[in-house]
């Protein structure tokens, strides 16, 4: 669980507050974007919950830590419960697939057997099975995120960060990469994605707590993303009813593969599409790429928004 009661982030030689008096929780479990323009403190805010910044004003609770009570000694075991993806990857460019997940096992001084076992399962959950000794600079945008993600996720931690995941990719791409983000989600990770990405946003009709200038403005279940300066939906309303099957997008392997979106969710082809996945089920995790779960009610169910105005802003 994390929870920010009255956070204020002002950096140093700055008047205006990046963070302004931020009310917010986001319990184990649940799937969030956190959205809005640039400047407005999406990446203010996962840089506290790392507590790679302190808090002004306030407090925040991660995981149980009070983090302004937790002393230094104790950042890392906090940040092994916090896997993180960036806008640029940020893979060793000298290194395979394979090392650069295995890398962060190794830092944690894993053995070698469970290197050997948890790598290739976690590299067939994202969809790159096979592809595990090329090095990053063969990889497209897309695959090169995925390493990202497999590296983030590869100690399962219980809590998943992404600072603008899709910022650098296609929207095809962007789409894939958040839906393999709602597939970790459901493994029971919590997921926290941070992104200015309208389409990928709307698209999933998730949590969407939105920030403008520091504030936070509206917190909208099953939300989308309005770029207007006031949430469509008010306090109280509920808008009108949706059938979730409009919204849904099938999961796949979405790379260089629009086949995969097509109506009716046809299988995805390309790496995770196909072969064994019997590691990945004997780690309880289905493959990307299949429809091993139904990630959402394919009709008959529908969903309404429900919105809080937090603020007139
Ligand atoms: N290290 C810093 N020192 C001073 N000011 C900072 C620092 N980091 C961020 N800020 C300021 O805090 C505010 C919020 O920045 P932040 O990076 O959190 O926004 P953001 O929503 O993530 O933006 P973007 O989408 O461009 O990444 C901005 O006004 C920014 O200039």
């Amino acid at each position: 669980m994390i929870l920010f009661e009255n956070v204020t982030k002002t950096y140093p030689r700055t008047t205006r507050p990046a963070l302004d008096d931020v009310n917010l929780e986001i319990p184990r479990g649940e799937f969030a974007f956190v959205v809005g323009t640039s400047g407005s403190g999406k990446s203010t805010m996962m840089q506290l919950v790392m507590k790679e910044q302190d808090v002004s004003r306030g407090r925040i609770l991660v995981a149980g830590r009070d983090l302004d009570r937790l002393p230094e000694r104790k950042v890392p075991a906090l940040r092994r419960e916090i896997g993180c993806v960036f806008q640029d990857f940020r893979l060793l460019p000298n290194k395979t697939v394979f090392q650069n997940v295995a890398y962060a096992l190794q830092v944690l001084g894993s053995s070698r057997a469970r290197i050997r076992q948890t790598v290739p399962e976690t590299l067939e959950l994202v969809g790159l099975a096979g592809m595990e000794k090329r090095l990053p600079h063969q990889l497209s945008g897309g695959e090169q995120q995925r390493v990202a993600i497999a590296r983030a996720f590869v100690n399962r931690p219980p809590i998943l960060l992404a600072d603008e995941p899709t910022g650098n990719l296609d929207p095809d791409t962007s789409l894939g990469i958040v839906q393999l983000l709602d597939r970790i989600n459901r493994t029971g990770t919590t997921v926290v994605m941070a992104t200015h990405d309208t389409v990928t946003v709307n698209a999933m009709r998730k949590r969407v707590i939105r920030l403008d200038g520091g504030v936070l403005v509206s917190d909208m279940e099953a939300g989308d993303y309005t770029t207007g300066s006031i949430p469509r939906v008010r306090l109280g309303e509920e808008g009108p009813a949706r059938p979730v099957a409009d919204l849904q997008v099938p999961d796949g392997y979405d790379d260089g593969v629009p086949a995969a979106y097509a109506p009716g969710g046809g299988p995805a082809e390309g790496p995770g599409a196909t072969g064994d996945d019997e590691q990945g089920e004997r780690a309880g995790l289905a493959p990307i790429g299949r429809d091993a779960d139904e990630p959402r009610a394919k009709g008959g169910i529908f969903r309404r928004h429900k919105a809080v105005q937090t603020s007139d802003r």
